[in-house]
C-alpha cells in the first residue's frame, strides 16, 4: 500500500517547462557575466613565486628546462625581484641552491648556513622589499650529499628522529634570519610539531607562518626542479617519504596528520593531476588557506606544448589555474607567476 502514500514524480517537479531551465547561455553571453559565472577570480595576492637562490653572488643562469627561469646569486636576485615587486608580487618562496664544491654532507649542514644563500637572500630581500612576504621551502635535499630529504641509517633508510630535529632547526634558523613563513617539504611524520615547538622555544611562533606541504606526491614532475636545485638523489628515491600517486586515502590522513600537529596553512602538490587531493583539502582543512603548487614538470608541459602550437600559452595558463581555484586552492605556487603579474593588468579573456 506504501504507493498510494509517495507522491506522483510529476508533483515533485517544479512547474517550469523544461525548455525554459535549459536555456544557460544567456548567463554567460557577455565577458562580465562569464566573469559573474566565477566563484573565485585570480588576484595577484594568490601568486607566490619560486625563487631558486645560488651561493655565488654574481650568478645568473637560465634552466633549460624550465623556460623564462633563472638561478641568481643574491645580488643578482634583489633588482630581478625589484621589478616584480612593482608589478604587485606579493609573495615569494626561496630555495638554496648550494654549488661550492664540497658543501654537501650526510646532515645538510649547509641548509642553515648564516653565510649560506638563503639566508643572505632573506636579509637582502627584507632589506630591500620589506613588504614582500617571504616564505622558505624547508628540506634537507638540496644541501645533503646523499640527496636526499633527511638524515640517513647506515643502511639508507630515513632516520625519522635526527632528521626531524634537523628540519626544526632549519626552519627556526630561517624564521630568526627574518623569513616570514617556512615550507617544509620533506614529509617527515613529526617535522611540523617539532618546527611549531622550535618556534615557540625561540619565541618566533607568533610571527612565523608554518605552511606544511601536507599531500606531496612522488612521481615525475619534478625533474626541471632538480635540474635548477640540482638535487636528483644520489642513491634510490622518495617513495618511501613521498606519497604514491594513488594515495588519495594517505593524502587525506597525511592533510589531518599535519592539522593535528599545528600546522597554520597546507599545500598539495603537484596540482594538475592532484585536483581530487586540493579538493578534498579543501574539505578536511576547511578552516586553513590551502595551496597548491603548479610544480615544475606541469609548468615545462605547458610551455611545451604552446610551442608545439598544441595551445596558447596564456589561455591555457588561466585554465589550469581557474582548474585550482575551482578544485578550493585559495594559494597558487606558480612558476607562471611573473606572467600572471602582467595577464592580470589585461582585459579579460573570459
Ligand atoms: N623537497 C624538495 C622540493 N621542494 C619542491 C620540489 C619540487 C617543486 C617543483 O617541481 O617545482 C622539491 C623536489 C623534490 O621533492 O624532489
Ligand atoms: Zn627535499
Ligand atoms: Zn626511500
Amino acid at each position: 500500500m506504501s504507493n498510494t502514500t509517495k507522491p506522483h514524480t510529476a508533483e515533485l517537479l517544479p512547474e517550469v517547462p523544461t525548455q525554459i531551465s535549459s536555456i544557460l547561455q544567456g548567463g554567460y553571453n557577455h565577458p562580465l557575466l562569464r566573469s559573474w559565472q566565477h566563484e573565485r577570480r585570480l588576484h595577484k595576492d594568490m601568486f607566490i613565486f619560486p625563487l631558486f637562490v645560488t651561493d655565488d653572488p654574481e650568478e645568473e643562469t637560465p634552466i633549460d628546462s624550465l623556460p623564462n627561469i633563472k638561478r641568481f646569486g643574491v645580488n643578482k636576485l634583489i633588482p630581478y625581484v625589484g621589478t616584480l615587486v612593482k608589478k604587485g608580487l606579493r609573495a615569494v618562496i626561496l630555495f638554496g641552491v648550494p654549488l661550492k664544491e664540497g658543501i654537501k654532507d650526510p646532515e645538510g649542514t649547509a641548509a642553515d648556513d648564516p653565510e649560506g644563500p638563503v639566508i643572505l637572500a632573506i636579509k637582502a630581500l627584507k632589506k630591500a622589499y620589506p613588504d614582500l612576504y617571504i616564505m622558505c621551502d624547508v628540506c634537507l635535499c638540496e644541501y645533503t650529499s646523499h640527496g636526499h630529504c633527511g638524515i640517513l641509517y647506515e643502511d639508507g633508510s630515513i632516520n625519522n628522529k635526527l632528521s626531524v630535529r634537523r628540519i626544526a632547526a632549519v626552519a627556526v634558523n630561517y624564521a630568526k634570519a627574518g623569513a616570514n613563513s617556512v615550507a617544509p617539504s620533506d614529509m617527515m611524520d613529526g617535522r611540523i610539531r617539532a618546527i611549531k615547538q622550535g618556534l615557540i622555544d625561540a619565541g618566533l611562533a607568533h610571527k612565523t607562518f608554518v605552511m606544511s606541504y601536507a599531500a606531496k606526491f612522488s612521481g615525475n614532475l619534478y625533474g626541471p626542479f632538480r635540474d635548477a636545485a640540482c638535487s636528483s638523489p644520489g642513491q634510490g628515491d622518495r617513495k618511501c617519504y613521498q606519497l604514491p600517486s594513488g594515495g588519495k586515502g594517505l593524502a587525506r590522513r597525511a592533510l589531518l596528520r599535519d592539522m593535528n600537529e599545528g600546522t597554520d596553512g597546507v599545500i598539495v602538490k603537484p596540482s594538475t593531476f592532484y585536483l581530487d587531493i586540493v579538493r578534498d583539502s579543501a574539505e578536511i582543512c576547511s578552516d586553513y588557506p590551502i595551496c597548491c603548487y603548479h610544480v615544475s614538470g606541469e609548468y615545462a608541459m605547458l610551455h611545451a606544448a604552446a610551442e608545439k602550437g598544441i595551445c596558447d600559452l596564456k589561455t591555457i595558463a588561466f585554465e589550469a589555474h581557474h582548474g585550482f581555484l575551482r578544485a578550493g586552492a585559495r594559494l597558487i605556487i606558480s612558476y607562471f607567476t611573473p606572467e600572471f603579474l602582467d595577464w592580470l593588468n589585461e582585459p579579460d579573456t573570459l
